[in-house]
């Protein structure tokens, strides 16, 4: 799904009103009977205070426009104009004579009037500000946020949480809403998956307002969400008249003393997603306790006993996962340099892999093409170094990606995948996969699909969004807590098999 800026949104609504002959006001129309039915549907009518408090501009006649539908259909509501300008937009103006018609009088806040008393128990509608949100806001409305925010009643926004920029990070917090739920027009927006404007919504939801398809599909957009219809049709399928041989032969470099396990969840991961052959390539020490326990796997050593010191591949060797457990002994990286100046095979690189290519940058041109790096927020840093904000990084992070021809993959609540200029987002995933050895198997889950030909930008969006799926399963069946990146192992199979799930008229999913 793809996801536009502000301008985008101003330009398909634009196109919208032309291409379907409607005026703007019907399309506003269209977003407060769209916002009645989900409250409505939701109250049933319930006696319970509905507090809107609405700005000037657009999103103020949406909350204004949804004030009548609510004050028609029975409901108690006070509706509050945020008087922060005297340029009022046009629908704002139709829609409030609408609800004076209906001998509904709202109340004027400015700078120097009381705020409005707020049970806990009532509910907020919040259409301060939307995507016009061009300035921080003064004082006087940032202490109004902060006492809606102090209520403890319930908070829905309408488009965006008011407050929130959609291309920086406010520099005050307390001037953002912070809502339970919000409730965006047609697209999600991408401040809703950044860490440090996401924790303004707990929930968010699409609500269609008919924008131009047309435009819609044809409009190129720096970022996408990627959901199961994005990903579905990444999938490789396996054919009958194959062998193991036809899914490549996945290697895993790394390990060392102590970090063994890193080599085991990521090998374990690469035959899960079904790799045909997987061979690791580890210090000696983990000879023993990988060959023993994992019967599927073979295992090549290096000839020193705790770290790398030389790596050797298998002749037929398809994709190499390199980094995870490595360690940066110098030897290891004398190893590793050599090994990338000898090698041009598909490669996911990870952990001490990207520390080694952080502290020698000079590596960083050596890498194969499109190479995978999976980095957390710290190796991110050693590599493009400090970046301002969550906006900062991701240009950053563009402009890395591109000087050395590489695909990001950059963990998160929300991964974001970054290749050729555009950025992609993972949808799933949980806090319970906060865990040690999670990033290992993501390397695997990679690496073992590239190795069966999957492009590297697809293996690395398909591969997190399974990794994701995995752990939600995971996280269903034992809580968040008890998550390990085992368990999210075991649940890649089942999350294959979700994917091929489809909705049936009732909802439930079955087989396909
Ligand atoms: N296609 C869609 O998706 C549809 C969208 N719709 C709705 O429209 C909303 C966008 O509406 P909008 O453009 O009128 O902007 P909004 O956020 O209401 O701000 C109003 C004005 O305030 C001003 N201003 C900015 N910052 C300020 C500040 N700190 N302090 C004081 N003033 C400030 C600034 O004007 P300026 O003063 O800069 O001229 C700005 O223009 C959108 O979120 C959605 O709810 C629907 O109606 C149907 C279709
Ligand atoms: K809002």
């Amino acid at each position: 799904m793809k996801i536009f800026n502000a301008q985008q949104i101003y330009a398909a609504d634009k196109f919208t009103i032309e291409k379907q002959a409607i005026t703007s006001d019907a399309l506003m129309e269209r977003a407060a009977e769209r916002i009645f039915s989900w409250v409505h549907s939701r109250l049933q009518g319930a006696k319970v205070k509905i507090h809107l408090f609405c700005g000037i501009g657009n999103n103020g006649g949406d909350g204004i426009a949804l004030a009548r539908h609510l004050v028609e259909n029975g409901y108690e509501i006070a509706v509050h104009v945020v008087n922060y300008s005297d340029k009022r937009s046009k629908d704002f103006l139709i829609n409030l004579d609408r609800l004076k018609e209906r001998k509904l009088w709202p109340e004027f806040l400015d700078s120097d009037c009381e705020f409005p008393e707020i049970g806990h128990e009532d509910i907020i509608i919040d259409a301060i500000f939307g995507i016009g949100l061009n300035r921080a806001p003064e004082d006087w409305v940032a202490k109004l946020i902060g006492h809606i925010n102090d209520s403890a009643a319930f908070i829905l926004s309408i488009d965006v949480p008011s407050g929130l920029f959609l291309d920086k990070v406010s520099d005050k917090p307390e001037q953002v809403i912070r809502a339970n739920h919000v409730l965006s027009f047609q697209a999600p927006k991408l401040v809703f998956f950044l860490p440090e404007t996401g924790v303004f919504l707990n929930q968010w939801e699409l609500l269609d307002i008919g924008l131009d398809q047309e435009y819609l599909y044809k409009t190129e957009t720096d970022f996408e969400f990627i959901g199961k219809p994005e990903v579905l049709p990444l999938y490789i399928p396996r054919l009958k008249f194959s062998h193991k041989g036809n899914y490549g032969h996945a290697v895993i470099v790394g390990g060392s003393y102590g970090k063994i396990g890193a080599v085991n969840l990521a090998a374990r991961a690469c035959l899960k997603v079904g790799s045909g052959l997987v061979t690791t390539f580890i210090p000696e020490c983990g000879y023993i306790p990988l060959q023993t326990s994992e019967p599927e796997i073979m295992v090549l050593t290096d000839e020193e006993e705790d770290f790398i010191s030389k790596i050797e591949l298998p002749s037929n060797a398809s994709a190499i996962g390199v980094g995870v457990g490595m360690g940066t002994h110098e030897q290891t990286v004398a190893a590793f340099s050599s090994f990338l100046n000898d090698t041009k095979m598909p490669m996911v690189i990870d952990a001490d892999g990207l520390n080694i290519l952080a502290e020698n940058k000079r590596l960083l041109n050596k890498m194969p093409q499109q190479a995978v790096l999976t980095p957390h927020p710290k190796e991110l840093e050693r590599l493009i170094g400090k970046w301002e904000d969550d906006f900062d990084k991701l240009k950053k992070a563009k402009a890395f990606s591109k000087k050395y021809d590489c695909i990001l993959v950059l963990k998160g609540a929300h991964t974001i995948t970054i290749y050729d200029g555009k950025g992609y987002i993972n949808s799933n995933g949980n806090p319970g996969m906060a865990t040690a050895g999670s990033g290992d198997v993501l390397t695997g889950i990679i690496t073992g699909l590239i190795a069966q030909n999957y492009p590297p930008l697809y293996a690395a969006i398909f591969g997190v969004y399974l990794h994701g799926l995995s752990g939600d399963i995971s996280s269903s069946e034992n809580g968040y807590e008890a998550v390990t990146a085992s368990t999210i192992i075991a649940n890649i199979g089942k999350a294959f098999m979700e994917l091929f799930k489809r909705a049936s008229p009732e909802g439930q999913e079955q087989p396909q």
